[in-house]
Parts: structure tokens; C-alpha cells; sequence
């Protein structure tokens, strides 16, 4: 049994959706406590609303809904005229669970928080904070069952920096990585959201940009191109960028295709004079290619 299909439902739910959830949840709980009578063991149930609102709402809502079980269980006890020694021990008892259900929350929430920057650590590329190659590779399989689905063309891109070693050689590595920085942070301000953008490693970058035709994706690595031109100049830094582009009218077969097709025409380009981008289109196994358009510096 996967719970899968239950994260999914509540990953898409709202903070007032979750509150609502969870305050039918505790009304429910309050009930069940209620009719089963003090003999019978529930208090583990209550902690189900606090679990459910502290992962997918925060510790904030979580300590909300700690609160509101705390009080449900009082009122459960006291409708089953549970009899103390002293008047005092069910307020006791209640802040007592009160904190207990408030530690789990806590330490939930921080489970949480680790297991994000966990994951997305284990997405992106540590200099440049862009996807990393298995995050590319990810998204582009993803990417080909949409395209498969919906029959929507997309574009891949990779993009190679020129002459980056002699930066590297001539200014020292440390610099080398700001280069690498500020491309990156071109690339970030070129793309629009749905966009993916990754390190492959070195100065090779690779961009996935979905439901984008021939055009819309030449304008955007155009921008991109003179973006990055602009900044290395302003920097005096010898850097310019070649770039390999590939729309597909038709998903390719795996992501092998995509690498290999566009890291053939990055390639192209470097061998032709470097600093120029080459944008193909492929129509699927038995269609056309077009000829690569060329754009001169
Ligand atoms: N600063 C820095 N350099 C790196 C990093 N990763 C790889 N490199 C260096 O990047 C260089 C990449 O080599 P090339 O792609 O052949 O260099 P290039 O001068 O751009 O060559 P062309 O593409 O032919 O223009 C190598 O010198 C690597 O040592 C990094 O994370 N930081």
C-alpha cells in the first residue's frame, strides 16, 4: 500500500483546507472519546490532526490544532464525568498534553524543514544553486511523458562557455566560480517560471524549457546570449557562450535523444568559430529535420 495518492491530496490543500480538515478530525475524535467512555484507550488518535496539519501546514498551525485537541479531550473527559481527587488535575493533565502534542509538532516540523533542505540539496548544484544533472535528467523525462500527452512541442539548450579556462588560468579559480555565478544568475533572470535551468558541470549548462516553439525559444536564448555577452564585457572577462538548441515538435524517444542531439549542435558551433548558437527543430523519427538556423554574433 502507497500513501501516496493521500500526500497528494493533502500536499494540494490550502492552510484553511488543512484547518478545516483537521478541525473535522478532532470534532470526530472528541466524538468517538465521548462515546467509548474514559476506559477505553484513545489519546494516540488525537495526535493524527496535529501530525497531518504540522507536516503539510507548519509548526505555526500545528501548535493551533495542539490547542484545539488538548481542549477536546478535556471536554470529552469531562462529558464522561471522569472524577479527580482535586479540582485542579484535568487543567494539569490538559497542559501536560497540551506540551506533549507541542513536542511532537516541534519535532515534526523539524523533520520536515531537514528533509526539504535534504531534498533540495540533493536537486541542485552547489556553486551555482541551478538544478544538477540529475534533477535535469528528472525534469526532461517528465517533460518527454507531457509532451507525449498532450502533444506540446519543448526546447532544450545546451550551452557552453568559451575561453572560460583562460579565466580560470590567468585570474585564478576563485574568479573562475564568480564567472560561473553570474551566468548563472543570467540564465535565472532570462527564463520564466516554468522553466528549468542546470549546472551539468564544468561550464556546461543545460536549459529545458516546456511548451516553447521554435521562436519563443529563439527569442529567449537570443536574450539570454547577449545577457551573458553584456555582463563577461562588463567584467573584462574574455567569456562569451556557445549555444546548441533543439525544439521538439514530437517527444524524442529518451532523454539519451535530447542530450545527444543538442549537445551535437553546441558542438557545431564550437567547432565553426565558438560564440554562436545553432537552433534545429525535430519533428520525430520519420519527420524532417530543418536545416539549423545560425545566428552571427
Ligand atoms: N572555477 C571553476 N572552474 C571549473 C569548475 N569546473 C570545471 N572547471 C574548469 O573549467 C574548464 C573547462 O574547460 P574547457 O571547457 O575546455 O574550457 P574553455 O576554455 O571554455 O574551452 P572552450 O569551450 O573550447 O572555449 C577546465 O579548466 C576546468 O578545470 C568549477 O567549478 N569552477
Amino acid at each position: 500500500m502507497t500513501l501516496a495518492p493521500i500526500d497528494s491530496f493533502l500536499s494540494q490543500r490550502s492552510k484553511a483546507g488543512l484547518l478545516i480538515l483537521s478541525t473535522l478530525l478532532l470534532a470526530f475524535m472528541g466524538v468517538v472519546d465521548m462515546l467509548s467512555g474514559p476506559e477505553l484507550a484513545t489519546s494516540v488518535f488525537y495526535l493524527v490532526p496535529i501530525i497531518i496539519v504540522t507536516w503539510y501546514a507548519g509548526f505555526g498551525m500545528g501548535s493551533l490544532t495542539a490547542v484545539a485537541a488538548a481542549l477536546v479531550w478535556l471536554g470529552a473527559e469531562r462529558y464522561d464525568g471522569v472524577v479527580y481527587s482535586y479540582a485542579f488535575i484535568p487543567y494539569w493533565n490538559m497542559g501536560v498534553r497540551f506540551i506533549f502534542f507541542l513536542l511532537i509538532a516541534y519535532l515534526l516540523a523539524r523533520l520536515h524543514d531537514e528533509l526539504r533542505s535534504e531534498e533540495q540539496l540533493a536537486r541542485t548544484d552547489d556553486l551555482t544553486g541551478l538544478a544538477n544533472p540529475r534533477q535535469f535528467r528528472r525534469e526532461t523525462e517528465y517533460e518527454i511523458h507531457r509532451a507525449s500527452r498532450y502533444n506540446h512541442p519543448f526546447t532544450a539548450a545546451f550551452l557552453d562557455l568559451d575561453n572560460f579556462k583562460a579565466v580560470n588560468d590567468n585570474f585564478g579559480h576563485l574568479v573562475g566560480d564568480q564567472v560561473l555565478r553570474e551566468v548563472s544568475d543570467c540564465i535565472k533572470t532570462s527564463l520564466r517560471r516554468p522553466d528549468l535551468a542546470a549546472r551539468l558541470g564544468g561550464d556546461e549548462f543545460a536549459l529545458l524549457l516546456p511548451e516553447t516553439d521554435v521562436e519563443g525559444a529563439h527569442s529567449i536564448l537570443e536574450r539570454l546570449q547577449e545577457s551573458i555577452r553584456t555582463r563577461m564585457r562588463q567584467h573584462a572577462w574574455p567569456v562569451t557562450v556557445s549555444i546548441g538548441a533543439m525544439t521538439f515538435m514530437r517527444p524524442p524517444e529518451s532523454v539519451e535523444e535530447i542530450v545527444r542531439r543538442t549537445d551535437r549542435l553546441m558542438y557545431r558551433v564550437k567547432a565553426s568559430g565558438k560564440n554562436n548558437m545553432l537552433h534545429d527543430i525535430y519533428r520525430g523519427p520519420t519527420g524532417s529535420m530543418s536545416g539549423p538556423a545560425a545566428r552571427q554574433p
